[in-house]
């Protein structure tokens, strides 16, 4: 017996290397627990941010945009965090002060550096993106549209962000960014599943946009993105001085010179379908005339007597005379000779097209409930409108039965909607939280944060990847340990073997 207790003291497989190997598991094991629970608790969540204004015909709004500084690639994580609305009307109301446009956007960029915290104002970028007003106004008088962009430039330039530029977008870009907004934000770009057509009504001009099942047979409506990877080939166009307040002037113009009463009375008479009855306003001349999209004529009178007459079917009728059907270059078109392949697929009806139907509760109606329901309200007198709805703006009240018509009739007879098809359009304000418009796809665009190609994906999600390795690590050091046992049997096995 005393001789086996000294042969075991000098074997080397005694107790230093267990303790040691023992030592070793646990440190092993401290180690993993100590990563695993450092890897997942929730990091400080560092965002970026962005602003963009849309310096739209009617008004001005700016939109701060935030996202996780670590995930700016990944589809959808961008997201808007607040809006401001400027005071006052569209820069392109401020051609005689063009000063004034500067000014205008003071409270809302006070308001973004309180919200953006400090440490990132220097690193956030502003764009300003003007709309249909400005191209309006750049038509009537460049000189007075580029004093207004200096304008807005040098008020800007004076906030602590990163300025990046002001300009006028095309129509096209209008389009495409609204459609890139609404489909990133529905996340349908990384996806095989279909895509949203884009439809934007604004004041000053309209926007469809979509992915045709045809050829596109005119190029200006073409516009091509390679997004994650796929490649989008969209069809687009933007209808110069077919927003609702521009197709109302026209709209109103037509009856004015149709009308050979209109010539002679002081004021104006004009009857009116499209306005409720017992409507009785008095109006300018020039407020109707006021614009490049309608030929100057010259009157009795400088004031209009405009009289609600409350007849749906009238107004209709009064509308589509808006719209030039009568010619076509193409194989199909909308309308004015433009070439529109047939409207495919779901689409996203935004701004105006959302603003109107969602007042008058017509977003989800079949057409031919809209229509009913549309001739009703427009029936209705206009003193029981004003009372039932006390806190609606008088401007905004009287020109809904216009602009639902409206809306109606450019889906129907301009863009070729039918019965069949009509309930592809969602009337919507917001996607997530997020206002469909084309700022964010403007901004996504610029600040390259939509990649052309698909971003590397990890060969396991973070979470299975801890896990394979505890156990994977756990599993080895199993190993190690029954090596260890084993060893320590057959060496002592051994040393009675020779014993
Ligand atoms: N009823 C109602 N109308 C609104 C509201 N906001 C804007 N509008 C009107 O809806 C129309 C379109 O508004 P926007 O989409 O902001 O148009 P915009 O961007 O100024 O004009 P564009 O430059 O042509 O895009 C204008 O006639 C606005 O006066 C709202 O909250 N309610
Ligand atoms: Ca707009």
């Amino acid at each position: 017996m005393d001789e086996q207790g000294e042969v075991k003291v000098k074997n080397p497989w005694h107790r230093p290397a267990f303790i040691f190997l023992a030592a070793f598991i646990i440190l092993g094991i401290v180690i993993m627990v100590a990563i695993s629970v450092v890897q997942n608790k929730p990091l400080p969540q560092k965002y970026k941010y962005g602003i963009v204004l849309d310096a739209g015909s009617s008004h001005t709004s700016v939109f701060i945009y935030e996202w996780p500084a670590e995930k700016e690639n990944n589809t959808g994580m961008v997201q808007q965090k607040h809006t401001c609305n400027v005071k006052g009307k569209g820069i392109s109301s401020y051609d005689a002060d063009p000063d004034g446009a500067g000014k205008s956007l003071q409270d809302c960029m006070v308001e973004a550096k309180q919200i953006i915290p400090a440490h990132r104002h220097t690193e956030t970028p502003v764009y300003l993106g003007a709309t249909a007003g400005m191209r309006l106004l750049k038509m009537k008088d460049e000189a007075a549209s580029e004093k207004v962009l200096t304008s807005v430039e040098h008020s800007l330039k004076t906030y602590p962000f990163s300025y990046q530029g002001a300009r006028i977008l095309s129509g096209q870009e209008e389009g495409a960014f609204g459609w890139i907004t609404v489909n990133y934000l529905s996340e349908n770009l990384n996806k095989p599943t279909g895509t949203l057509g884009a439809l934007d009504l604004g004041g000053a001009s309209t926007q469809i946009t979509f992915i045709p099942q045809q050829d596109i047979e005119s190029n200006d409506n073409s516009i091509d993105f390679r997004l994650y990877g796929n490649d989008y080939h969209l069809y687009t166009h933007s209808f110069l001085c077919y927003g609702k307040d521009q197709a109302l002037k026209i709209s109103m113009s037509k009856k004015l010179v149709s009308s050979h009463a209109a010539y002679k009375t002081d004021p104006i008479e004009l009857r009116d379908p499209c306005f409720h009855p017992g409507y009785n306003t008095t109006k300018t001349v020039q407020s109707v005339f006021n614009t490049p999209c309608i030929k100057a004529v010259n009157f009795s009178s400088g004031y209009i007597s405009h009289v609600g007459l409350g007849n749906w079917s009238q107004c209709q009728q009064s509308i589509r005379k808006v719209f030039n059907t009568s010619r076509c270059a193409y194989s199909k078109c909308s309308f004015n000779e433009v070439f529109q392949p047939s409207v495919d697929g779901q689409f996203g009806a935004f701004s105006a097209f959302f603003f109107v139907m969602n007042f008058l509760n017509l977003t989800s109606d079949s057409l031919a409930t809209t229509k009913q329901k549309l001739a009703t309200y427009c029936s209705t007198p206009w003193g029981k409108i004003v009372k039932n709805h006390p806190g609606t703006k008088e401007k905004y009240l009287s020109e809904y039965c216009f602009s639902g018509t409206y809306i109606l009739t450019l889906l129907e007879d301009g863009y070729n909607f039918t019965s069949e098809n009509w309930k592809d359009i969602h009337f919507i304000k917001k996607i997530r939280d997020s206002d469909a418009g084309w700022t964010l796809g403007y901004m996504l665009n610029l600040t390259n944060m939509i990649p052309a190609e698909a971003p590397d994906t990890p060969l396991m999600p973070y979470g299975g990847y801890v896990t394979f390795m505890i156990l994977f690590t756990l599993f080895i050091l199993v190993l190690l340990l029954l090596a260890y046992l084993y060893f320590r049997q057959s060496s002592r096995k051994a040393q009675k073997g020779i014993i």
